[in-house]
């Protein structure tokens, strides 16, 4: 399974994901949701040089040039509440894809134990398509794939993108276990080492959801 680590390059990229890490900075809730989509925008760019391409006439007032544009279907699923400003920035690109969109929430038994809970789900069809799920924050790695089994009740897709800003070491490994190796690519901003007892990232950014939104009752 591929897996695109960006921390491991130098770019603009590494200072969005510092401002939405930095207590300083992440409480500016327009700014915190802004870097979540330009980070979506930025990974969207880097993902399509992975998409298939072929060569199109294209006529000009003054002639014709031939351009590669891509002939994948894409579908853009993201899980609510937080990946929703990150699915912006991907469909600010992939301005002709399908959507879809899944809900999951964690229903917290006591202070430490919780089940994911999967409620809503507005998809295409997307037998054949290639299907990239956006959410920024990969805890456990449980909501991915509860929302990734839900979509597969709308087909089987091509091709299967993880798209995520913070994963933990462990989701890694969740996903690598959970998604079929010859067919699913990750992408990450970053890859913390650690998760606390609430399955919190750590040192990760605290709550991507009540950061952009506000707190939930
Ligand atoms: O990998 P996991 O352990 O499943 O955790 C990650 C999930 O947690 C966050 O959502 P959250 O449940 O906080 O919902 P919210 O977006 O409404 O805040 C995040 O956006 C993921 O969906
Ligand atoms: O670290 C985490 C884990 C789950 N959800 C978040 O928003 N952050
Ligand atoms: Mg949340």
């Amino acid at each position: 399974m591929k897996i695109v680590n960006f921390s491991e390059t130098n770019s603009e990229l590494n200072r969005f994901v510092a401002e939405l890490r930095c207590i300083d900075t992440q409480n500016d809730r327009l700014r915190f949701r802004r870097n979540l989509e330009r980070i979506g925008e930025v990974m969207s760019y880097e993902l399509s040089k992975d998409l298939e391409y072929s060569p199109k006439e294209i006529n000009t007032p003054l002639g014709t040039s031939i351009v590669n544009t891509s002939d994948d279907s894409l579908v853009l699923a993201t899980i609510l509440r937080a990946g929703v400003p990150f699915h912006q920035g991907f469909l600010n690109y992939f301005d002709k894809a399908e959507n879809a969109f899944v809900s999951a929430y964690r229903k917290y038994k006591d202070k430490l134990n919780f089940e994911i809970f999967i409620e809503y789900i507005a998809s295409p069809r997307i037998d054949g398509k290639v299907l990239i799920i956006t959410d920024p924050m990969l805890a456990t790695g449980g909501s991915m794939e509860l929302a990734y089994r839900a979509l597969l009740t709308k087909g089987n897709p091509r091709h299967i993108h993880v798209a995520s800003i913070i994963a933990s070491q462990k989701a890694i490994d969740y996903v690598k276990e959970h998604f079929p190796d010859d067919k699913t690519t990750v992408w990450v901003a970053a890859i913390d080492p650690e998760l606390d007892e609430h399955s919190y990232i750590v040192p990760g950014l605290g709550d991507a959801g009540d950061l952009a939104y506000g707190e939930k009752e």
